[in-house]
């Protein structure tokens, strides 16, 4: 070997040396950014991942909003193969997000495999309401009782569900029937969007931030025949917590309750399409109370299998006000219900009861 070629050899050598130690640095970098939690990372799946709600969820879940700040997610976005093409624009959007909780993001059309191993599901999935009654449940009924034995078959034993698309609690009480291995305690139905408007419309009636009121509920279905009491809530003021009872009248109650459910209509008419951002937002809120547990003295409302409290049949899927401690909701309990809403609770059980066929 001459002098040259030993040089060049040196080189090399050095040229390696300083590559291997640097990858190996930056790996450690990676390495330690990445693994800026030690909880396992969780598996989220979307159904109807590529429609509009999916395509405001999926940044808010890689952003650490649904499952906290500290944990890493693996995203399964499944929808139809007519909608492939979609979803990989969807996935390129979230690579370039760059964020450290999002692990991967995998697409998927096979319900089977999409199910495999997921921690939390968020069934967007849903069908067109565009025919009779009697076909959308039924036609409902059969997309669900399909998810409902691929999650049963393929999802993590304790994954938590939530069910957004009507005809919700006969798509809820579906899964339940078809996934016996699932706990029913952890199929649950979107009354978020609701309550979160509720809240707001009696931020707006009072003149105050949002953040200041508390504990309004949604009652029953997640449709619009729910019903939206104020008047359990109450409002942080200068002196503690004022009942709102003291601050609203029947009249300004009848004009909330209008404006809550006037909110999807007012939203189509200024947008031509239906809210996306809003849902995603409240499913956000809604796993991550569940998750991580609501705050002392606060409850949210949730739709679940109820256990029999106030006259509402067990088992019947229904939505509460809830307060969540380790991962687990519980009905609050002993609340004093007015005549006129005990009423209007009965006319949802009715409903409930006949979509469920309970
Ligand atoms: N509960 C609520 O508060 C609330 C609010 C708004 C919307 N929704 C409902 O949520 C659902 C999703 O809303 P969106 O605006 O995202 O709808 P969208 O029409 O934009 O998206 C629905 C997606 O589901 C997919 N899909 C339909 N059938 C499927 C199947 N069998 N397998 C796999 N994918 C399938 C479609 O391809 C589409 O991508 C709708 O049913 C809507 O009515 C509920």
């Amino acid at each position: 070997m001459d002098a040259l070629a030993i040089i060049k050899y040196a080189c090399a050598v050095a040229v390696g040396a300083v590559s291997y130690f640097s990858l190996s640095s930056l790996y450690t970098t990676f390495g330690k950014r990445k693994g800026l939690t030690s909880l396992r990372p969780l598996r989220v799946l979307i159904t109807g991942a590529a429609g509009h709600i999916g395509y405001a969820l999926a940044p808010l879940i890689a952003r650490g909003l649904m499952c906290g700040p500290e944990q890493q997610v693996i995203l399964h976005m499944h929808d139809r193969e007519a909608a492939a093409q979609n979803l990989s624009a969807v996935q390129m959007e979230l690579d370039d997000l760059a964020s450290d909780l999002l692990l991967s993001t995998e697409i998927m059309h096979d319900l089977e495999e999409a199910c495999k191993d997921v921690d939390i599901a968020v069934l967007l999935s849903g069908i067109s309401p565009k025919r009779s009654h009697e076909d959308f449940v039924q036609e409902s009924r059969a997309m669900y009782s399909l998810l409902g034995r691929a999650l049963n078959d393929h999802a993590s034993e304790n994954v938590k569900v939530v069910v957004v698309p009507q005809p919700a609690s006969t798509n809820a009480a579906v899964i339940a029937d078809s996934a016996p291995r699932l706990s029913a305690e952890n199929i649950t139905i979107l009354s978020r969007l609701a309550q979160n408007r509720l809240t707001q419309q009696v931020a707006d009636a009072l003149n105050i931030h949002a953040s200041m009121v508390s504990n309004v509920i949604v009652w029953g279905n997640a449709t619009s025949s729910c019903v939206l009491d104020i008047l359990h809530g109450s409002v942080r003021g200068e002196r503690g917590f004022v009942p709102l009872q003291n601050c609203v009248d029947e009249e300004l109650i009848q004009i909330i309750s209008q404006a809550v459910r006037e909110r999807t209509a007012s939203i189509v008419q200024a947008r031509n399409l239906t809210p996306a951002l809003s849902v995603a937002g409240a499913i956000c809120d809604h796993f991550r109370d569940w998750q991580l547990g609501t705050p002392e003295g606060s409850w949210v409302s949730m739709g679940v299998a109820s256990d029999g409290s106030y006259g509402v049949p067990e088992g019947l899927f229904f939505s509460m006000p809830v307060t969540c401690r380790g991962g687990q909701w519980h009905i609050v309990r002993g609340l004093a219900v007015k005549e006129d809403v005990r009423e209007r609770l009965q006319a949802c059980i009715e409903e409930a009861q006949q979509e469920q066929g309970h």
